[in-house]
Formats: C-alpha cells, sequence, structure tokens
C-alpha cells in the first residue's frame, strides 16, 4: 500500500504534555464497517480510523456493492446491502496490509453465493491463514490458501455454511470473528471458546446490531439465519494508539501529559497493568461509555520504572503493546521477562525479532527466547539506526525509546505506520517529542 520506503530520524525531545488525543480504534472501525455493510438500513459511523487498514475495508465492501458515504474526516455513512445483498467482484480485493480485515472478511465471504479472492501486501502474504481456513471448511467453506497457507485467499461462494462447536488453539480474536461472522450465515449454532478470553468487539456489536447472541468471557455463542439491524457506532480512542504515549511519558523526565477518551475495555489495557506494576504513574479520570465502550482520559507523568516479569494471563490483553513495553523495559531499572508470547511472531513482522535486532542496535541488552525475551534495562540508550520491517507498531516504539536515547536514531520503513495512525509523526512532535522525516 505504502508507495517509496521512508525513514525517520528521532532524538531526545522535551517533556511530553499537554492534552491529546489519538485516532479511533481500530479493531472497532474494521467490525463498523463489516456489520454496516451487512446489515439492514443505514449505519452511521463517528469516530472512524482513517488509517489505511480500516479504508482497506471499506474500499473491499465499496467493490463488493455496498455505498459508503464519507461526509467528514472520522464519518462513515454505510448503507447496508443486507446478509445476502453484497455483489461479487471480479476484481481481487486488497486488504492492505491488515491481518483482521482479512480473516473477519474471509469468514464474512464464506458465506457468499459468489466467489472472492483476497490479497494483502507483502507482509499480510506471509501471515498464516489456516488458523481461519480450517475451521471455516469444517463449517462447509471452500477457501484455497497460497502455499503454505498465506494469502491470496480464494474463496469458492455458494456453500451452505453449518454451525460448529470450536475450541480455539490460538487466543485470538480475529479467529473467533471470523467464525462468528460465517456463522451468521450457517445452519444451526456457532458455539466458540477460547483458550485465553480476548477483545469481544464482535460479540458487543452483533448485540448492538440486534443479532441475538451469548457470550462471556472465553465463550460465544450465536446462531445462524438472523437479520442485522443498521445502528450508529460512535469509535472510542485506540488504546493501542495511546500506548506509545503512555510509554513516552512514563520514561521521559518532567513529562505529564493527558490522553482523551481512550477505549478501556478491559481486554485491550493489559499495557496499563504491566506499567502499573513496572511502576508507572497512570491515572484513568473522567471514566464514562462511548458507544457501549468504556472510556477514560488516562494521565500519565514520568515515573522511574522497574524490571518485572510480566505476567502470562496479560499477554492476550496487551497483544499489539509488545513493542512499546520493550521500549518501557529497555528504560527500566533491572531485568524484564516476557513469555508465552509467540503469536508476536505472526505479526506485521516477527515482533520479538525487530524489537530485538533494533534494541540491540542502540546498544540495548537483549535476550530472545521462542515466547518472549529476557530485556536488560537500565543502561544508556544509544543512537543508531534501526529497521522496522515495515511493522508500525515497531516503528512508533523506536519514536519513542529514541526519546531518551543518547543519539539520533534513524528508523527505517515507516510509511505502515499510517496503516493505525495517521499523524503520528505530527501529535508526537506536538507532544514535545522529537520526530522528523529523514530526507530522502
Ligand atoms: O480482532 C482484532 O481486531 C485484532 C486482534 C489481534 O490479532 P489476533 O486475533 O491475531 O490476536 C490484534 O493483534 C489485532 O491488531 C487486532
Ligand atoms: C497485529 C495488528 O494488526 P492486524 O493483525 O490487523 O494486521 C496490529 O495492529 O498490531
Amino acid at each position: 500500500m505504502s508507495g517509496e520506503r521512508r525513514d525517520w530520524i528521532a532524538a531526545a525531545g522535551a517533556p511530553l504534555r499537554g492534552r491529546l488525543r489519538v485516532p479511533g480504534d481500530k479493531s472497532i472501525s474494521h467490525r463498523a464497517v463489516m456489520l454496516g455493510a451487512l446489515a439492514d438500513g443505514v449505519t452511521r459511523i463517528s469516530g472512524f480510523l482513517e488509517g489505511e487498514d480500516t479504508r482497506a475495508t471499506a474500499r473491499v465492501f465499496e467493490q463488493l456493492g455496498v455505498r459508503i458515504e464519507r461526509p467528514a474526516h472520522g464519518e462513515c455513512i454505510v448503507h447496508g446491502a443486507g446478509l445476502h445483498g453484497l455483489q461479487g467482484s471480479d476484481c481481487v480485493l486488497d486488504c492492505g496490509n491488515a491481518g483482521t480485515g482479512m480473516r473477519l472478511l474471509a469468514g464474512a465471504l464464506a458465506g457468499q453465493s459468489f466467489d472472492s479472492v483476497l490479497a494483502g501486501d507483502a507482509s499480510l502474504s506471509k501471515r498464516p491463514m489456516r488458523r481461519v481456513t480450517e475451521p471455516l471448511a469444517t463449517m462447509g467453506a471452500r477457501i484455497d490458501t497460497g502455499t503454505g497457507g498465506v494469502p491470496p485467499l480464494h474463496i469458492h461462494g455458494g456453500q451452505q455454511l453449518r454451525g460448529i462447536e470450536y475450541a480455539l488453539p490460538v487466543a485470538s480474536a480475529q479467529v473467533k470473528s471470523a467464525l462468528l461472522l460465517a456463522g451468521l450465515y450457517a445452519d444451526g449454532d456457532t458455539v466458540l471458546q477460547e483458550p485465553h478470553p480476548t477483545r469481544d468487539y464482535t460479540e458487543r456489536m452483533l448485540a448492538a446490531f440486534g443479532w441475538p447472541i451469548e457470550f462471556g468471557p472465553g465463550h460465544v455463542r450465536l446462531q445462524g439465519g438472523h437479520r442485522l439491524r443498521a445502528t450508529d457506532i460512535d469509535v472510542p480512542a485506540d488504546f493501542s494508539s495511546a500506548a506509545f504515549f503512555l510509554v513516552a511519558a512514563s520514561v521521559v523526565p518532567g513529562s505529564e501529559l493527558c490522553i482523551e477518551a481512550v477505549g478501556i475495555n478491559p481486554r485491550r489495557t493489559g499495557l496499563l497493568q504491566a506499567l502499573r506494576l513496572m511502576g508507572a504513574d497512570i491515572r484513568a479520570e473522567n471514566s464514562r461509555e462511548c458507544g457501549g465502550e468504556p472510556v477514560a482520559d488516562l494521565v500519565v507523568r514520568h515515573a522511574a520504572l522497574h524490571g518485572i516479569e510480566v505476567p502470562e494471563t496479560l499477554v492476550p490483553d496487551m497483544i499489539d503493546e509488545f513493542p512499546a513495553l520493550f521500549i518501557a523495559a529497555a528504560c527500566a531499572s533491572g531485568r524484564t521477562v516476557v513469555r508465552g508470547a509467540a503469536e508476536l511472531r505472526v505479526k506485521e513482522s516477527d515482533r520479538i525479532a525487530t524489537m530485538a535486532a533494533g534494541l540491540r542496535a542502540l546498544g540495548v541488552g537483549i535476550e530472545e527466547t521462542p515466547d518472549g525475551a529476557l530485556i536488560e534495562g537500565g543502561g544508556a540508550i544509544g543512537g543508531g539506526v534501526v529497521d522496522s520491517h515495515g511493522d508500525h507498531r515497531i516503528a512508533m516504539s523506536f519514536a519513542v525509546a529514541a526519546q531518551v536515547a543518547v543519539g539520533e536514531v534513524r528508523i527505517g520503513d515507516i510509511a505502515n505506520v499510517a496503516t493505525s495512525f495517521p499523524g503520528f509523526k505530527e501529535l508526537a512532535t506536538t507532544a514535545g517529542m522529537t520526530l522528523s522525516a529523514a530526507p530522502l
């Protein structure tokens, strides 16, 4: 998606101060477009993430015949086609960099009468898809993957799906959601058990769209054959985007920052707990609801952090926040141990290997393990060159690390930051960080 290779130059900046608001939640934005497209009636989405991942999902539904108006930045009006109203496309459906987009679409498109082809960029084209295609096949779906179970996905329509009872082998909200979306089209019940509870946005949003569904932490049951009724969705700010500022303000002396209206669904806020265990000073103020989700203003002040063993039970609740956590660990006194996080190896990059290589390049001691890392914190973070491998969260994490580095940090291949956090550089510099585009 993201054209030519671009780099950032980052260096120690000022304390982070003031108030800011990060863009809308990526997971909720994807789902709002999807359910809006499959609903009867008009769904108005506000606070929609104008990122490349979520725009790709909206474009896919436009290709499938759904009218989506964009009256203003962050606003979408989705004219739902109804559960059976999508039209097949002869063109490849491009999910860009988005694992969420592709995996959830696989579930929704498995139940259609037409064939579809889902493809993605170089990173997405390496990510495992059998975790969705195999259980979908037991529901009666016919999906061919590329060699080794990676994209593109050729989805053969016209299959009558049936509900299954399935215990997910990995804690993955994407797998769960793909099966639930297929379950809308299935005969009978789809009943899922998770090894650890994961984000429940699909379940909550299906209920908001009027679909009968029973769910609780780690389990869900729904019956096929109902209808979705359009509703309005107000998307809270993305905790995963707030995470970079939580870490930056924690580690840069003199910082005091308020991040407004952040979604604090407990299935997303593992990093908050981990940082507090490390000694961070973060308070949730003005707790309230936004679009049925808990939100709060997060006030973070600089604090002396110390290393911890990250409780494994927190891993699914902070799965996207490990790159940021690794930076906090590098700044904390003593050792931080991460275990039970092998899923990090199959994200936009191998996030354990990419973070380890980048931290080593800045002089931080880190030992990789198959499912995590041991990070030796408290030493100086040096200047140097790190490669984000096109991974948005790695790029933003090293921009944070640079704020306490003794030299300049060049961060390579940053264009994909726009997948989840358009405007990060501008917001970060407003808050006090030193970050600029490297000359081409
Ligand atoms: O369902 C979702 O919206 C997501 C689930 C997680 O992936 P997994 O399901 O692979 O854990 C997460 O990493 C991703 O950024 C968004
Ligand atoms: C893993 C992520 O997203 P996705 O799986 O949708 O590409 C992420 O945003 O960190």
